[in-house]
């Protein structure tokens, strides 16, 4: 819903007992000199003006305005509609502006559906609530406002699956890098200047993208077996993307690399400060087990929970393979 006022018509709020009247009023500067604001604009300006007794001025002051903010900031929020960006081959684009082609970000995930430690659940929804409220700290103490979070764990594990669930609770957009089909650290650059604020930049299987000397991985073969000579993306490139950049950006931004191989990525990429929460995702635990039998089952307790604890101990198996033996089979 939204509403809007017309010219000169006004509506009261009710705010602890007292009476705000806002209305919406049209100011012509006195100036001879017509300063035009585009086609058709007279250097007019509209505005709201908010009428109370005097005796409301501390309360104006103190309260009602923080509070009028922040709902509109609440309202803003609500009608935002979030994308899922991924960038195009550079061939694609017809200026910088083109770089991202986005769809509506609808994943369901959410921190109550992702089955894992539920400590290290909470540890990390804190970690994410304090970036979230944290412009002023970061202003005063001089950093640009972003944080980075390296998931690493077997494949199957919920990696993609914590990525969506964290878009979901910032209610911030999502930027899918594909690096493997970024030619170039200029490219690099231009991609990452094209994205916004609020948004989760993630780059998947980090570790398949470039190698440790700075090259590209030579996973991306053309058909005769040949390096793809043109991919020119190094790990400088990318730290520069990490740190270097963010400043020219403003903030309120996450980026998130995904790996199987921690153990591969050069120290320099995932140092603190660069990825500041290394999140390990693991094999299923019971707790984890308890989340997907609720979430696919709606079981709660059950007289084999005893026998299946005891399993999950004895054996590795993805919270993916889990799942998908708790589907219901045709
Ligand atoms: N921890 C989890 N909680 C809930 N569902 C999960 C979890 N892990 C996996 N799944 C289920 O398994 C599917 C695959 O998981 P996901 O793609 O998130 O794993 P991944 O760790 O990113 O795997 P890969 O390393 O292969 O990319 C998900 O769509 C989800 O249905």
């Amino acid at each position: 819903m939204s509403l809007a006022l017309d010219d000169h018509e006004d509506v009261v709020d009710h705010f602890r007992g007292a009476n705000m009247r806002w209305s919406k009023i049209k100011v012509v500067p006195r100036a001879t000199t017509i300063v035009t604001n585009g086609p058709g604009r007279t250097g007019e300006r509209r505005m709201y003006r908010l009428t109370f007794h005097r005796r409301h001025r501390r309360l104006v002051e103190d309260a009602y305005l923080p509070h009028v903010l922040a709902e509109g900031r609440d309202a803003i929020a609500r009608a935002r509609q979030r994308s899922l960006h991924t960038n195009k081959p550079k061939d694609d684009w017809e200026g910088d502006y083109d770089a991202w082609s986005s769809v509506k970000f609808e994943h369901p995930s959410t921190f109550s559906t992702l089955a894992m430690d539920p400590t290290r659940k909470q540890e990390i929804l804190d970690d994410l609530q304090m970036f979230r409220d944290s412009r002023d700290y970061y202003a005063s103490i001089g950093k640009t406002w972003k944080r980075g979070y390296l998931l690493f764990g077997p494949p199957g594990t919920g990696k993609s699956t914590m990525i969506a669930a964290m878009a979901n609770f910032l209610d911030y957009d999502v930027y899918d890098l594909e690096l493997t089909s970024v030619k170039s650290n200029t490219e690099l650059k231009r991609l990452f200047i094209r994205t916004k604020g609020k948004s989760i930049i993630v780059i998947e299987d980090i570790d398949c993208s470039i190698d440790l000397t700075g090259k590209r991985s030579n996973k991306k073969k053309t058909d005769d077996g040949e390096k793809d000579k043109e991919s020119k993306v190094t790990l400088s490139g990318v730290l520069n993307f990490i740190d270097g950049l963010w400043s020219a950006c403003g903030g309120e931004r996450i980026i998130v690399f995904t790996t199987n191989h921690k153990e591969n990525l050069d120290p320099a990429l995932i140092r603190r400060g660069r990825m500041d929460m290394h999140i390990e995702m693991s094999y299923c635990c019971f707790e984890s087990f308890k989340v997907l039998a609720k979430n696919y089952l709606g079981v709660e307790e059950h007289y084999m929970f005893s026998e299946i604890r005891q399993l999950l101990g004895e054996v590795n198996i993805s919270p993916a393979d889990v799942a998908e033996n708790l589907m219901p089979r045709s």
